[in-house]
């Protein structure tokens, strides 16, 4: 059993949850003053985990520590490939080649890379909306333009808009979708006839596709994520990114999994990329992939947990917002029209009127007015405090607003 409940202190460890969100969020520097102090807020925001790493992962990285040099490292041998395509082979049935495994150390520099040696300048680069804001930036950094592809919301649950997409895609000009499979921030689990529609247009409008999985590890109980290189083995314009970053809460040792069937592709990437790799990393990540899994297994009932309380909580006492528990990540999206307009500031308002940090629809691109994602990869009782500052903070508000009213009416 392993101790998820258990609140581990992040300060001074240069983390970006508790000393990066002024910049991230606000676009402020450390001069931006709360009432409350940064040890007070309930940190809901970046999408990495407030639980320690397992075990197995320190183990690995103090054995490697006490081989006590630490010169130029690259993943040479096997053995890393094995664990990782073990794995896939294990939880995908799904494989792939040795030669066609890059690291990367993230999958967003990635994402920057493979944009600029996949698409020409006057190409445009096309994802479901709303989405990660790093797959817009990705292309923005490129210069490349964005198209974007709303997600149908019905009552909570998303579906792709097939005809908006099928119709983007027909321009010659879009060569490249980045594809979110399990997507951030709704949580859908593409399934496999979505993936193969999704998959048949690229394929008749001869697109690339990036295939982003970083999600993948992390569903609900039941649940089944479908590689989409395992529905479309023939077709190497296909990338997957995969990483045990967000899976054992390593985001920090940058290690991220590339696979490009694409020799052409791949010859590019191995001759632009810095091809080295930090060894503490690649022994971590190994052992993630070797020995994880039992981890892995009680963080996805701890994290169904949370879910469920999240639902019932919001159910009672923020009974207009919509929320649906999502099929996969941690991440939950919830709907609060109900309660706010469009140009309302929500991570200003939620940090100022209930010391939580955070991410507001507008940090997502588009087609995500008045939502607010929460990170649920936190003990239960942190959840319990966030959500009822949450609740509070929005039920003063609209007692203050019907006071108002009742007010104007009176005079
Ligand atoms: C879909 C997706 N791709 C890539 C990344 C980052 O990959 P890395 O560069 O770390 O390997 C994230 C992290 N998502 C985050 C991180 O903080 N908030 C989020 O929504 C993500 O959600």
């Amino acid at each position: 059993m392993y101790n998820f409940d258990e609140m581990i202190d992040r300060g001074n460890t240069n983390a970006m949850s508790t000393d990066g969100f002024r910049g991230y969020i606000f676009g402020a520097d450390d001069s931006m003053k709360f009432p409350y102090k940064d040890e007070e807020f309930i940190r809901m925001w970046v999408a990495d985990m407030d639980f320690a790493t397992p075990q197995v992962i320190i183990d690995a990285i103090k054995e490697r520590l006490d081989r006590r040099i630490f010169g130029y490292t690259r993943i040479l041998s096997d053995s890393y490939y094995n664990a990782f395509v073990d794995w896939c082979i294990r939880r995908y049935e799904w494989s792939f080649e040795r030669k066609h495994l890059v690291m990367s150390n993230g999958i967003i520099p990635a994402l920057f890379e493979l944009v600029e040696y996949i698409c020409k300048p006057e190409e445009k680069v096309i994802f479901l909306t709303p989405s990660y804001a790093y797959f817009k930036y990705a292309a923005d950094y490129n210069h490349r333009e964005c198209v974007c592809s709303d997600l149908i919301n019905d009552n909570g649950r998303y579906h792709i808009d097939f005809d908006d997409f099928e119709r983007k895609a027909a321009n010659e000009k879009t060569t490249l979708l980045i594809l979110c499979n399990p997507h951030n921030p709704t949580g859908r689990v593409w399934t496999e006839e979505e993936l193969r529609r999704l998959g048949d247009i690229c394929v008749k409008n001869d697109m690339w596709i990036i295939s982003d999985e970083i999600h993948c590890d992390l569903l609900r109980m039941g649940k089944k994520h479908i590689p989409l290189a395992k529905l479309f083995p023939e077709y190497d314009k296909l990338v997957t990114c995969m990483a045990p970053s967000k899976t054992f809460n390593t985001a920090g040792l940058m290690l991220s999994n590339i696979i490009i069937p694409n020799e052409k592709l791949r010859e590019i990437w191995l001759s632009r990329h810095y091809n080295f790799d930090n060894p503490l990393s690649v022994a971590g990540s190994q052992a993630a992939y070797e020995k994880g899994e039992h981890w892995l297994e009680e963080l996805r009932v701890y994290l169904d947990n949370n879910f469920i309380f999240t639902r019932d909580y919001l159910a009672e006492n923020l009974p207009k917002a919509i929320f649906e528990i999502p099929e996969a990540t941690y991440l939950a999206w919830i709907n609060v029209s109900a309660y706010f307009n469009k140009n309302e500031n929500l991570p200003k308002f939620f940090a100022y009127k209930a010391g939580v940090l955070l991410e507001g629809g507008d940090m997502f691109v588009q087609n995500s007015d008045c939502f607010i994602r929460l990170n649920l990869a936190c003990p239960k009782p942190v959840l319990a405090e966030g959500l009822k500052r949450i609740c509070d903070a929005i039920n003063t508000k609209q007692e203050k607003t019907a006071e108002s009213d009742t007010h104007q009416l009176a005079n």
